[in-house]
C-alpha cells in the first residue's frame, strides 16, 4: 500500500514541536507492529534493537517521533501530555480511568481478559458476594477494589506487578484478579477462573486537550490508523 506523506502530517509551522506516540515494550508492540507498518509508520534509529539504551526514536515522519516505555506507564503518558498519540491495553485504561484519555480505537490485538481467580479447591470462593471483606492480590487494585466494591464486598488489596498466581498458595491472598489469555498460568498453578470482569484488547488512545490543539494532524493519524485497520 502506498503511504504518502500529506500536509497534515508533516510537522506544523516553523517552531512546532513534534508529535510523540507512546509504544509499550513487550507483547503488545510485536502484535501492532504489521498495523503500525500498515499506517505507513517506520520507527528509525535503533528502535528494534532491543538492548539499546535510546527511549526515543525518530520515525520516516519528521513530526512524528515515537517512545518506548512500559505498557502501564503508556496511559500515564499520554495522560500528562508528555505524549499525544499511545497504544496501550483497555485493562490499562479501567485501572487508571484517566478523564484527559480518549480511546478512539480498537485494535483488536492483546486479546485477553481481566478476571477473578482462585484455587481449585476453594469451592466457597464461588460465594464471594456473600462476603463482608476478601483480600486479593493484583497489579490492577482500582479494578479490583471497584469490582468487589460494586457487590458490596470491600477488597483488601495486595499489589504485586506480577506472579500474582503465587499468592493464594503462599497465603498472601483468598483470591487473585488477572489477565488470563488461555487460563493455562492459572491451570499450571492451582487456580480457576471465577468471573470475568472485562474483556480486552489494545487502544490507540490520545490526549483529550491534544487533540483539540491539534486537530488536523492528530486526526490525520487517526483516519490513517483507522484505514489500516480496516484494510
Ligand atoms: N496473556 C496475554 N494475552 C494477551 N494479551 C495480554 C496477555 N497478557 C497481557 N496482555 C496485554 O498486554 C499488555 C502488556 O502486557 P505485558 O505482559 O507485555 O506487560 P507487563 O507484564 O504489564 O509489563 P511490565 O514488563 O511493565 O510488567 C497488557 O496490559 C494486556 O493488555
Ligand atoms: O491465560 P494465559 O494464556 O496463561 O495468560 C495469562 C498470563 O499472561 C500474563 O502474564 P505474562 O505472560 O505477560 O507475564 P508477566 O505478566 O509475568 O510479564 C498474565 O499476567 C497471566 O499471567
Amino acid at each position: 500500500m502506498d503511504h504518502p506523506i500529506t500536509s497534515p502530517l508533516l510537522p506544523g509551522a516553523a517552531g512546532a514541536s513534534n508529535l510523540i506516540l507512546a509504544l509499550p515494550k513487550g507483547r503488545i508492540l510485536k502484535e501492532v507492529q504489521p498495523l503500525l507498518a500498515a499506517a505507513g509508520l517506520v520507527p528509525g534509529g535503533d528502535f528494534h534493537d532491543e538492548d539499546s539504551r535510546h527511549l526515543r526514536f525518530p520515525t520516516n515522519h519528521a513530526g512524528l517521533d515515537v517512545v518506548r516505555v512500559r505498557p502501564f506507564d503508556v496511559a500515564t503518558f499520554v495522560a500528562h501530555g508528555g505524549a499525544q498519540i499511545g497504544i496501550c491495553g483497555a485493562d490499562v485504561l479501567m485501572e487508571f480511568d484517566y478523564p484527559e484519555i480518549y480511546a478512539p480505537l480498537d485494535l483488536g490485538v492483546g486479546r485477553c481478559r481481566v478476571s477473578v481467580a482462585g484455587p481449585i479447591d476453594d469451592p466457597i470462593a464461588e460465594e464471594v458476594s456473600r462476603w463482608s471483606r476478601v483480600t486479593v492480590a493484583t497489579k490492577y487494585p482500582g479494578i479490583a477494589r471497584r469490582h468487589f466494591a460494586a457487590r458490596g464486598v470491600q477488597a483488601e488489596i495486595v499489589h504485586l506487578n506480577g506472579a500474582m498466581e503465587l499468592a493464594p498458595s503462599l497465603g498472601l491472598s483468598r483470591l487473585i484478579v488477572d489477565l488470563v489469555q488461555t487460563g493455562s498460568t492459572l491451570k499450571a498453578n492451582g487456580l480457576v477462573e471465577r468471573e470475568v470482569i472485562a474483556q480486552v484488547t489494545s487502544r490507540l488512545i490520545v490526549n483529550r486537550t491534544a487533540l483539540k490543539t491539534e486537530p488536523e494532524l492528530i486526526g490525520a493519524w487517526l483516519a490513517r490508523f483507522r484505514e489500516a485497520l480496516s484494510a
